[in-house]
């Protein structure tokens, strides 16, 4: 995304939020254009991770705290965050992480031109043309939110440069927003009492990302947010792809077996097994090793993990790989066969 993207476009299309909330008077119209209304979000587990979470969360964003989720990909950081956020109330403007950020998409700028022509034809023959041209100021996100006491998302913001952040560490401490020189009409603006910040961040990752300062990191409150638990991990699957428990079950605990093999070199998160989940519903594969189209899904999914571009050692590569088709094996067993008359019940329904 780029910084103007970042600071500019309206963001409604974020599931679980619906653009313009009510904006106060000044710059009404264009702070509803970049702000989002919290509602609730359709396949939004809830479990006691998440109620643990967002309790502990909301205890520092009451008292004043700007609260910073940090962990792995695919942890459930920004969805907490956005769901944190939505328990406040107010209106969230939310902002993406991004080297090319700079203090001036985050405050403001000078934009645009004013035109003033006047014709004066007081005498009929002889035309006179004048024409100004005036910059004016813009409030960015940051400034908006603090003018108007929205909440802030700030996303994975250890992607954006630490020096665009000096302006937030006057946020914190001072509750003042200290604005650059082309402002002209004011310096400062005090920032409304309203005003809170979630940040999100993921210290694992190391490409495009910078440290944090210590300067800011210390004036977060920061929660880390682990992998989620077996219950979660389940709960959403069966949510947000309308699976039976039974079957989500297998393909989590797949995911979850491969992770903890550590056989890989980019981690299967939740998004492994919800994709899996997803378009095995969607096409109707049975959640067995007896489905070749499910085993081939699994593979798809999970195998490109396993070696990050790099040419791996042939033998090593079908190690892995015999060691992956084990667990789909373990975990996503044979279809029960046709009961013989008399005989028990087999595996519970191995169709989705
Ligand atoms: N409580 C929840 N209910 C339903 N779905 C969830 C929940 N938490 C996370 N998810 C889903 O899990 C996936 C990963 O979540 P999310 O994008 O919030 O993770 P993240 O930690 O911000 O990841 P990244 O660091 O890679 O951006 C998404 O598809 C998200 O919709």
């Amino acid at each position: 995304m780029t910084s103007e993207a970042a600071s500019q476009e309206p963001v409604s299309a974020l599931s679980g939020f619906g653009g313009g909330a009510p904006a106060a008077p000044k710059d009404a119209g264009r702070a509803a254009r970049s702000t989002l209304t919290p509602r609730p979000r359709t396949g939004f587990v809830e479990t006691d991770q998440v109620r643990d979470l967002t309790r502990r969360g909301l205890a520092f964003l009451n008292a004043g705290y700007p609260l910073h989720f940090r962990g792995p990909a695919g942890t459930g950081k920004t969805t907490l965050a956005l769901h944190v956020a939505a328990q406040l109330g107010r209106p969230v403007i939310i902002i993406t992480g991004d080297n090319e950020l700079g203090t001036a998409d985050l405050v403001g700028s000078q934009r645009g031109y004013h035109y003033r022509k006047v014709v004066d034809q007081f005498i009929h023959n002889v035309t006179k043309l004048e024409e100004t041209a005036n910059q004016h100021w813009t409030d960015h996100r940051l400034t908006t939110a603090c003018r108007e006491g929205f909440t802030l998302v700030y996303d994975e913001f250890t992607r954006s440069r630490p020096e665009t952040h000096n302006v937030l560490l006057g946020v914190f401490e001072e509750r003042m927003l200290f604005l650059p020189a082309q402002a002209r009409e004011e310096c400062y603006i005090k920032v409304h009492p309203e005003f809170r910040a979630i940040f999100t961040s993921n210290p694992q990752e190391y490409a495009g990302v910078h440290a944090s300062q210590d300067a800011l990191a210390d004036r977060l409150a920061t929660i880390d947010v682990d992998y989620p638990d077996r219950a979660m991990e389940l709960a959403v699957a069966a949510a947000r792809t309308g699976l039976p428990e039974a079957s989500a079950g297998r393909i989590i605990d797949l995911v979850r077996a491969f992770r903890a093999s550590g056989d890989y070199q980019q981690t299967p998160t939740m998004r492994a097994s919800l994709m899996i989940a997803r378009v095995a519903a969607q096409e109707g594969f049975a959640i067995s090793v007896d489905d070749p189209r499910f085993v081939q899904l699994c593979s798809d999914a999970l195998e490109s993990r396993i070696f990050s571009g790099q040419r791996a050692e042939n033998i090593a590569r079908e190690q892995r790989r015999a060691a992956l088709h084990a667990l789909i094996a373990a975990h996503c067993p044979p279809l029960a066969r046709p009961r013989r008359a008399g005989a028990k019940a087999g595996i519970e329904g191995a169709r989705p």
